[in-house]
């Protein structure tokens, strides 16, 4: 399948290519200017936030840490209990540290409520939360984020990582599918 019948799966771009890359920047900038003068992990979540790591972190002009977690939510079934299980745990220890979570979209809130609580135990200076994306109408479990891209509406969005069935993941933009895809 050619790239732009990849396209053509997508009914709406809510996001281009451009918009994103330009949003990232507002926001690196922002994080320049609050840690300032402080060391900052930023910490994604495998595997949808790999686009957003990846040009959210080369958007920063100053040194910034890496690492990576991978969470299981059990299936969609028991996503709703919040329940999660840790499949790839940090390298580092983040006792002291300022820690940054970067994923690309808030849904429910379950996920990002469950790993605050989680990375809080472990006594870091500080962490916060930054997403490219939130649904504000899907939200289950109040998340405090310090950086959004932006809120959408509470629909399915594909691309810039986001999946759907493990495709669409390396689109350039954000957007909805087509009808045609899921029928
Ligand atoms: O707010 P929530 O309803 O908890 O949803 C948000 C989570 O869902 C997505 O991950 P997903 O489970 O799709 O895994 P993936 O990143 O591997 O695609 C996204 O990366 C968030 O981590
Ligand atoms: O809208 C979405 N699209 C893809 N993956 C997701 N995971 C949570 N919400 C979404």
């Amino acid at each position: 399948m050619d790239a732009s019948h990849v396209e053509q799966d997508l009914v709406n771009v809510l996001f281009t290519e451009k918009q994103i890359q330009d949003r990232l920047g507002e926001l690196a900038s922002e994080i320049e200017r609050d840690y300032a003068g402080h060391d900052l992990l930023i910490v994604g979540i495998l595997r949808g936030a790999v686009m957003v790591m990846a040009d959210l972190a080369r958007s920063l002009s100053r040194h910034v840490e890496m690492d990576w977690m991978a969470i299981s939510s059990y299936g969609s079934g028991t996503k709703s209990s919040g329940v999660v299980r840790i499949l790839k745990d940090l390298d580092t220890d983040i006792t002291g540290r300022h820690v940054l979570i970067v994923d690309e979209i808030i849904d429910t809130g379950l996920t990002l409520s469950w790993l605050t609580s989680n990375l809080t135990s472990r006594e870091p200076a500080s962490v916060e939360i930054c997403t490219l994306l939130r649904k504000p109408e899907a939200l289950q479990m109040p998340v405090e984020v310090k950086y959004v891209g932006w809120d959408i509406p509470n629909e399915f969005v594909v691309g810039y990582g986001l999946d759907y069935r493990e495709r669409y993941r390396n689109l350039r933009d954000i957007g909805t599918l087509s009808p045609h895809v899921y029928s």
